[in-house]
């Protein structure tokens, strides 16, 4: 396929999760098996066109002067892959796959480069909610900070140590462009990619399945090693409370080199279901995982030195990955999530011991469900201090540390620590 096919493909694909409600990953899909003759490079393309137009589409929108998919995907191709407008309708009349000629106000909108005089709130590209949201934390900045929410996204990998060191998966993975990471001492970043480049399939990869790397971001490579930072180095004890799939808990098994115990555990286990084979690959002997149920975990009663609470949220500092997700979230949703993130909170804090940590992590940059929760909580649980993650932020990194860093929390962006968005607090209980 050659760009107008592709062209085409996008405002299928976009036009699909407009009028159906689907999440792209799922559209994508489908567009994909039902097109059998496009390769992989056409179906990278195309989510590429597809993702960059959801991640730009109010500023798209306001220049096009309208918001349906046509105009999206035309705008994500001129604006931000810089392909030349002046010859899109030849290449258009070329091909048979192509979408329909351009008008000539389209032509019009696509050649009035300019973004003088677009709104702050439309450049942002978040939902209005969100901008207020964002200007809470971020103040003045909060514009720059949006913005590189619609950003795209860095493919980040952690080093297993348990299997492998850092230098040699480096060596062993030149061929894909892998630096090291910045903040991260186990990490490794493949750069985000121009026009329709895609990233490389790493989980295809030798040194993937024989488990010397996961896929996972800077971000969440830090939160659990911040985590781990409250076990001393003969181990410990630590809860990962919301495990999910494991991504953190294979995490801080690596961290804590194979020792100590550490106990997975979520309120869903199919959630949970994909953790036995990647401990398995990864080599992780020192997890336990403890499927949800009555009484489940009531022999870490007061026993954990580390609680991770990694809670369900909006995902909002996910959105360079999800931007479907960015339109579709709803301003009252927020305050159902603040309500199980408290809840998940109390029910976690029981478990850590006297002069241990409760660490609460989450993807999203909104106060409502960050500093908030944490001062409703420890508010609510009076022996519960939050503490200073400085002094854990040097031992874990040589980095400068964020700028987004208070006593009460750290929180990383894409704009000012090139990561995810996360929002990283740790609350010590009264010895
Ligand atoms: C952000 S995800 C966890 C991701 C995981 N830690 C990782 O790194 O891959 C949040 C998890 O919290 C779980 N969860 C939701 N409510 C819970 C509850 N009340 N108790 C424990 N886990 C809960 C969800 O099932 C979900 O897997």
């Amino acid at each position: 396929m050659r760009l107008p096919g592709r062209i085409d493909a996008a405002i299928a694909v976009l036009t699909d999760v407009e009028e159906r409600h689907r999440p792209v990953a799922e559209a994508l899909k489908d567009w994909g098996l039902s097109h059998r003759f496009a390769g992989s490079g056409d179906r990278a393309a195309i989510g590429d066109l597809v993702y960059d137009a959801l991640r730009r589409r109010s500023s798209i929108a306001w220049r096009m002067g309208e918001e349906t998919p046509r105009a999206l995907a035309l705008g994500a191709v001129v604006f931000h892959w810089a392909e030349p407008v002046e010859s899109l309708n030849q290449l258009f009349s070329e091909d048979r796959h192509a979408p329909e000629k351009l008008t000539e106000s389209e032509l019009e909108r696509l050649q009035a480069a300019s973004e003088e005089n677009m709104p702050e709130a439309v450049r942002a590209d978040v939902p209005d909610f969100a901008a207020k949201e964002l200007e809470r934390v971020f103040g003045t900045a909060w514009v720059e900070e949006a913005m590189a929410l619609g950003g795209r996204p860095p493919l980040d990998l952690r080093v297993n140590v348990l299997k492998a060191e850092r230098d040699k998966v480096e060596a062993q993975l030149a061929r894909f462009d892998v630096e090291k990471t910045r903040l991260s001492p186990v990490g490794l970043r493949v750069p985000p990619r121009e026009g329709a480049r895609r990233h490389p399939n790493v989980q295809a990869d030798e040194a993937y399945q024989r488990g010397r790397i996961e896929i996972q971001d800077e971000a969440s490579q830090l939160a659990a090693l911040l985590a781990a930072s409250g076990v001393d180095d003969s181990g410990g004890q630590i809860l990962d409370f919301c495990a999910g799939g494991g991504g953190k808990t294979l995490a801080l098994s690596a961290a804590l080199a194979n020792r100590g115990q550490i106990y997975a555990h979520d309120a869903d286990r199919h959630r949970l279901a994909p953790i036995f084979e990647r401990l398995k690959r990864a080599g992780a002997r020192n997890v336990q995982v403890r499927q949800p149920g009555e009484g489940a975990l009531d022999d870490l009663d007061g026993r954990m030195d580390v609680v991770l609470v990694d809670a369900p949220c909006s995902g909002s500092g996910t959105w360079r990955r999800r931007p479907d997700a960015k339109w579709r979230i709803r301003e009252d949703a927020l305050q159902l999530r603040a309500d199980e993130q408290e809840k998940i909170l109390h029910a976690a804090s029981r478990f850590v011991r006297p002069g241990g940590l409760l660490v609460y992590v989450t993807c999203s940059l909104f106060p409502a469900e960050n500093g908030e929760r944490v001062a409703a909580f420890t508010e609510a649980q009076p022996e519960f201090q939050a503490l200073d993650l400085a002094p854990a932020w040097d031992k874990v990194t040589a980095a400068d540390k964020p700028r987004w860093a208070t006593p009460a929390g750290l929180v990383l962006t894409p704009a000012s620590t090139a990561t995810d968005g996360f929002f990283v607090a740790a609350m010590a209980r009264q010895p």
